[in-house]
């Protein structure tokens, strides 16, 4: 059904729209593998509740509020303070359906090429599994502020970098792939758009702000850029949540993680799942590789020793030569690099998970992972990236992709029975 693109502003930034339905489970196209209709909230989803509060825009002010707030509760390196940084999941907004939401997106984006086809490979056909997939997305989406303030992205227009039209590029990509659990970098939009409108999609968010954000030295900013992770409701229950101010050699830095212990409603089964954004840019290999460590150490503690099966989502800023992947590689926590398994030997990483030209010349990437526990965990299928030909000459955003990231889509199943050591 279309919708006026006037009708999407008001679904994207009410709570209330008349247009906005609780519908049943929606049954958005996935190319493969499973079907998708049961991953969304259905018509069991909360009821909608009669609540004078609106969603409104929250600006400047108050993310600054809140990342003042924010900075007095980072005090210790892995506070467990889920009251205050976790979205609360009892709000009970009304649903949306997720379709409509689609199919609303792409009316604003009408005027703009349509978006890229890609594909899921299968990766391993041979592990029936009782209960449905996991599927995780990681993207790092390109903060609003960086975008048009700071990134100096030479060959894309300030046009394709319009928040009203990104944003729905964001959604449509999200939409689209329909992921379980959501880890998302340089998050400068979390209250008055990713927090709202996935929570009414059914995901409940989780947003840890960088202390001194660099969006906040961009003029009009929204706010602290951060990380955030979402997970559907109806999937997964939340057991534990840590935020993470990652430090370096002891020294506290800039870079942060959250964890959290979900547990699967089908199958009772727990896991950790991770998100983080380690610091950018040539000449800080040694303090990547310090701020990985941590996180290692960390997730050692959170996952008790390596107890619990692990998926760490993250912009590591390194390629697979840097000392920071290397510790990852071989971390006692057993874990590999999901998206290597698209090669053909299943040993090299992608050629780039990031494309872009600066003023200082092209940078061509690969930056990004989703690390898992290789023995507890299997990766059934994972998204293809963009071809060469896709990005096209200028690269990175454009007016077909809102970040200079691609995102990384995989569907994992738990091993029916784990060989051995997580
Ligand atoms: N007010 C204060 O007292 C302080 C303020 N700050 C602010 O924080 C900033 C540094 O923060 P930090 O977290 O260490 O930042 P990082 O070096 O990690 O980079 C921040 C962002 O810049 C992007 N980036 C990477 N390379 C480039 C490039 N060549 N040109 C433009 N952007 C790039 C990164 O994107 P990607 O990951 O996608 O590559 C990343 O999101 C300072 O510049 C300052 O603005 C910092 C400390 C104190
Ligand atoms: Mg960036």
């Amino acid at each position: 059904m279309y919708q006026s693109p006037r009708r999407l502003c008001s679904a994207l930034l009410h709570r209330d729209a008349p247009g906005l339905r609780r519908l049943p489970a929606p049954g958005l196209r996935r190319r493969s593998p499973p079907p998708a209709a049961s991953r969304l909230p259905a018509a069991s989803a909360p009821p909608a509740r009669s609540c004078p509060r609106t969603v409104c825009s929250m600006g400047n002010g108050t993310s600054r509020l809140y990342s003042a707030l924010a900075k007095t509760l980072n005090g210790s390196a892995a506070s467990q303070h889920p009251e205050y940084l976790v979205s609360p999941d009892s709000e009970h907004l009304e649903p949306i359906d997720p379709k409509e939401l689609l199919e609303e997106c792409r009316a604003v984006l009408h005027t703009r090429p349509p978006r890229f086809q890609r594909d899921f490979v299968d990766l391993r056909t041979d592990c029936p599994s009782s209960h449905p997939p996991i599927r995780v997305m990681q993207w790092n989406i390109l903060a609003q502020a960086l975008g048009e303030g700071k990134d100096n992205f030479v060959q894309c227009p300030v046009e394709a970098l319009k928040w009203e039209e990104r944003k729905c590029l964001i959604l449509e990509e999200i939409l689209a792939y329909q992921p379980d659990i959501l880890c998302l970098q340089e998050v400068d939009h979390y209250f008055d758009t990713f927090q709202p409108l996935l929570s009414r999609l059914g995901y409940q968010g989780t947003f840890f702000p960088k202390p001194w954000s660099p969006c906040l030295d961009v003029e009009h900013n929204n706010g602290p850029d951060g990380c955030a992770l979402f997970f559907l409701q109806n999937r997964f229950k939340l057991v534990n949540s840590a935020n993470i101010r990652l430090t370096a050699m002891t020294l506290k830095t800039n870079q942060v993680a959250i964890v959290q212990t979900l547990e699967c409603k089908e199958s009772s089964r727990q896991f950790c799942i991770a998100v983080t954004h380690l610091k950018a840019r040539t000449g800080w290999e040694r303090f990547r590789s310090a701020q990985g460590c941590d996180l290692l150490q960390n997730l050692q503690n959170i996952t008790q020793g390596a107890k619990i099966p692990l998926i760490v989502c993250g912009d590591f800023n390194a390629e697979p030569t840097e000392e920071v992947y290397k510790h990852f590689a071989s971390s006692s926590l057993n874990l590999n690099s999901a998206y290597k398994l698209l090669s053909a030997d299943g040993q090299s990483e992608p050629p780039y998970t990031t494309w872009k030209i600066r003023t200082s010349g092209e940078c061509r990437h690969t930056l990004d992972y989703i690390w898992y526990s290789k023995h507890a965990l299997s990766v059934k299928s994972a998204l293809d990236l963009l071809t060469e030909e896709q990005i096209g000459p200028n690269r990175l955003p454009s007016f077909n992709y809102p970040s200079d990231h691609l995102s990384l889509v995989c569907d994992f199943s738990f091993n029916e029975e784990p060989d051995g050591l997580l």
